[in-house]
């Protein structure tokens, strides 16, 4: 149903500020015709009463039914459109035979329209019946393929952020798929960015468009020097993966002679809007420069476990302020759902706070400290962390923040969520969502009040 204009009475939970849920009991939240938060009352609040009764009596207040909770819609911060066939295979190979073996052979297929608008019209309808408001998207080299996707998550109604994918360095990408020179890149960069732009059915800018050089490994520098002048004037979003493996690492390390952060740098891609995926290997000074230049890491836990070698410290990045928000990585990583992905991030984290090895003595076996979260902190990154990554007003309900909204139906019988009335209450259903809700349990999904 169309929420626009109407007032939604649920009870739900969001997570504005890390570590802290906050319960909303029985509340009532009002959307504007755009479908924006325009308030919030809460059960008790002297005027809810009044307000609930003229809702009603004017047939604009809509109930959610008991054992349905309402959460932020979640916000993918890396997806990569055109590996969804890919997804669940090719996961036993070393990162950068996975990308000349597998990857840029699928990616060069999307020279085909047909095929493109196949697979990206069936990954925008998964994720968003995944609970997926937002999405931050890879797409190809490919300009009509690239528009494709723009077109489709306008016509679904999904939030995305997307990039045309530019990679031009022929010591690291093939003959048959990079971008023929620097200036074919740079100008498939601003062709995508003015389309996305003067989009007609774009008023509301639902779609953005994103400056994407894929890593340093597949940019030539004049590519980056171009692409870092293209944010600064366009004020587009910025993404690309940084200090990924140890032999991605290593590579930024010979080749510039620095970290991907300080040479991201260097290159002016690392501003208010920079989304860098895994960021496993960043040194102190690396965190202290996304801080300063207020960038985001997106957290690809399940990936992280296949390619990077390491295991991102999330928690010491919360702590020292940096926007952290959560990935799929699709395909790197093997599931399309951020449900199963925030329980990844939670398992990867614990798992490097205890150490691993079971032949080592309990009380050597950590070598790392405190790095273990909870669903607490899971459930922020995959939605407000996400939102505030961005720099977009999505991720919590609170007023003037977009309506983008999941309904978790905890009562499904195909779900995978079972509530026991007796023990079960408060932040403790939402733990129990966060481990065990599946697509089943996503009952309703809305991107602005707009049913999606
Ligand atoms: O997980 C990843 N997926 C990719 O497509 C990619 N390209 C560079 N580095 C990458 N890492």
């Amino acid at each position: 149903m169309d929420l626009r204009g109407k007032t939604l009475s649920a009870s739900g939970f969001h997570s504005p500020v890390r570590g802290k849920i906050d319960i909303l009991d029985d509340v009532l939240i009002e959307i504007d015709v755009a479908g924006a938060i325009k308030a919030i009352h809460r059960y008790g609040d002297p005027n809810y009463r009044t307000i609930r009764d003229a809702r009603e009596a004017t047939g604009e207040l809509v109930t959610l039914p008991n054992g349905s909770y309402l959460l932020p819609g979640f916000v993918d911060l890396h997806v990569h459109a055109p590996q969804y066939p890919q997804l669940g295979d090719a996961l036993d190979v070393p990162l950068e035979a996975w990308l000349q073996k597998h990857t840029f052979p699928l990616e060069a297929r999307y020279e085909d329209l047909v095929f493109a608008r196949h697979v990206y019209g069936l990954l925008v309808d998964d994720l968003l019946a995944n609970g997926t408001t937002t999405a931050l998207y890879f797409a190809t080299i490919h300009q009509q393929a690239t528009r494709a996707l723009v077109d489709i998550c306008l016509e679904r109604g999904q939030r995305a952020l997307i990039g045309k994918v530019a990679m031009d360095n022929p010591q690291e990408c093939p003959d048959y798929y990079r971008d023929a020179s620097s200036d074919a890149a740079l100008e498939g960069t601003r062709a995508l960015i003015d389309y996305v732009r003067g989009h007609p059915d774009n008023g509301e800018s639902r779609v953005l468009p994103v400056v994407t050089p894929r890593f340093i490994p597949s940019c030539t520098d004049a590519t980056l020097e171009g692409l870092g002048a293209i944010a600064r004037e366009c004020g587009c979003h910025v993404q690309t993966h940084c200090s990924e493996s140890d032999w991605e690492h290593g590579y930024v390390l010979t080749r510039h002679g620095m970290t991907d952060t300080e040479s991201l740098d260097r290159f002016g891609l690392l501003r208010r809007g920079t989304v860098l995926a895994h960021a496993n290997f960043l040194t102190a000074g690396d965190m202290e420069t996304i801080k300063a230049r207020e960038a985001a890491v997106a957290h690809c836990p399940l990936s992280n476990a296949y390619f990077a070698n390491a295991v991102f410290p999330l928690r010491a990045a919360l702590e020292k302020g940096l926007h952290v928000g959560l990935g799929t990585d699709i395909s790197g990583g093997p599931s399309a759902s951020m449900l199963e992905n925030a329980r990844g991030a939670i398992l990867v984290s614990r798992m490097l706070q205890s150490g691993v090895d079971p032949n080592v003595p309990a009380e050597s076996r950590s070598t790392f400290g405190p790095a273990q979260i909870d669903f607490r902190d899971a459930f922020h990154i995959a939605t407000a962390g996400g939102g505030a990554a961005l720099d977009l007003p999505v991720g919590q309900f609170t007023p003037g923040y977009q309506f983008d909204a999941i309904v978790i139906d905890t009562a499904h019988e195909k779900g995978t969520v079972r509530l026991f009335e007796d023990r079960d209450a408060g932040e403790g259903i939402l733990q129990k969502i966060i481990y065990t809700a599946s697509r089943p349990n996503i009952a309703a999904t809305w991107v602005g009040g707009r049913s999606v």
